[in-house]
């Protein structure tokens, strides 16, 4: 792993070959930032290094790694954390959705995704505050979700919910230190996120429309929350409303009115039907 020479400020991006984490790397090599790309598939992550490289004339270094392995999420953590070629910017987006429910879903699935939306943010979050706070600045964008506000979204819920609580708790605890942490809650974003976990990504309705969100716009006002050190992002003024809906509902409401629904409902997108 080489460390980067230039001068400008470097960001790591888990997740970065593809959807939001790929765009996020390519909105940060824009504003000027050398960058340390994650992921699984090597191939795609030299791909998406090599262009990077070639359209910003940044330096990328590539750090292939399965987060729900706790060497290779060691490895990770060991480059967030280093002295000598510091991450100013880390963003922790990797994730996964299950098509399944938590009680007699596959065990092995859903240590997976605890290990990669839960452990691997805490883990990385913990090596970035260690490394950026004796230096006084830093900046930490964590990936949850609107659906982190509902109960009954599954464990996905339950773990977004996690990195919704501990990315508050952490901007609580690093107010004063120059660095700051930010948790962005996107509505329904069109990435391989549900074809990868065997959901619908919605059709061309006006109803789509309104609900699924541009990736660009996800990325633009996230990094614009981040750079201004706000602990909650959520883009759009739509998906904003909602969010507000569900911060002032009881949560019991929300979960009864959940618990109501149709299980094939419940297990299908709002906009599968379509
Ligand atoms: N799409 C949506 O509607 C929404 C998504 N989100 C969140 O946004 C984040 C990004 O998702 P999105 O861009 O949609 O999904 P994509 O499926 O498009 O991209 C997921 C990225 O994560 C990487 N990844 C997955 N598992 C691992 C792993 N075990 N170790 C390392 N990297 C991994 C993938 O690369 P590789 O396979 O090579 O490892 C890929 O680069 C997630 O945290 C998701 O929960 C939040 C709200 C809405
Ligand atoms: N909101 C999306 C992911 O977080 C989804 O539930 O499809």
């Amino acid at each position: 792993m080489s460390s980067s020479p230039s001068s400008r400020p470097t960001a790591l991006v888990t997740g970065a070959t593809a959807g939001l984490g790929a765009a996020y790397a390519r909105s940060l090599a824009r504003r000027g930032h050398d960058l340390v790309v994650v992921a699984r598939d090597v191939e795609r992550l030299e791909s998406t290094a090599s262009a990077l490289r070639t359209e910003f004339g940044v330096e990328v270094e590539v750090l292939a790694a399965d987060l729900s392995d706790r060497a290779a999420l060691q490895r990770v953590a060991d480059r967030v954390g280093s002295r000598e070629a510091p991450v100013d910017v880390l963003v922790n987006n990797a994730g996964f959705g299950l098509r399944q429910r938590f009680v007699d879903g596959e065990p092995a699935d859903h240590e997976r995704m605890f290990d990669v939306l839960c452990r691997a943010v805490m883990v990385l979050s913990r090596a970035a505050t260690g490394a950026m706070v004796p230096r006084g600045r830093g900046r930490i964008l964590n990936v949850g979700s609107v659906a982190g506000l509902v109960p009954g979204g599954g464990h996905y819920s339950a773990a977004k919910a996690y990195v919704i609580v501990l990315t508050e708790t952490m901007a609580g605890e690093l107010r004063g230190t120059g660095v700051s942490a930010t948790v962005v809650e996107p509505g329904y974003v069109r990435t391989e996120f549900h074809a990868r976990s065997g959901m619908s990504s919605g059709g061309t309705s006006s109803l789509s429309s309104r609900i699924w969100l541009d990736i660009e716009d996800v990325v633009d006002a996230s990094l614009e929350d981040l750079f201004a050190g706000r602990p909650v992002s959520v883009p759009t003024k739509r998906w904003k409303a909602v969010s507000a809906v569900l911060d002032v509902v009881p949560r019991r409401v929300v979960s009864s009115v959940w618990n109501r629904m149709p299980s094939g409902a419940k297990r299908r997108h709002p906009t599968a039907g379509e």
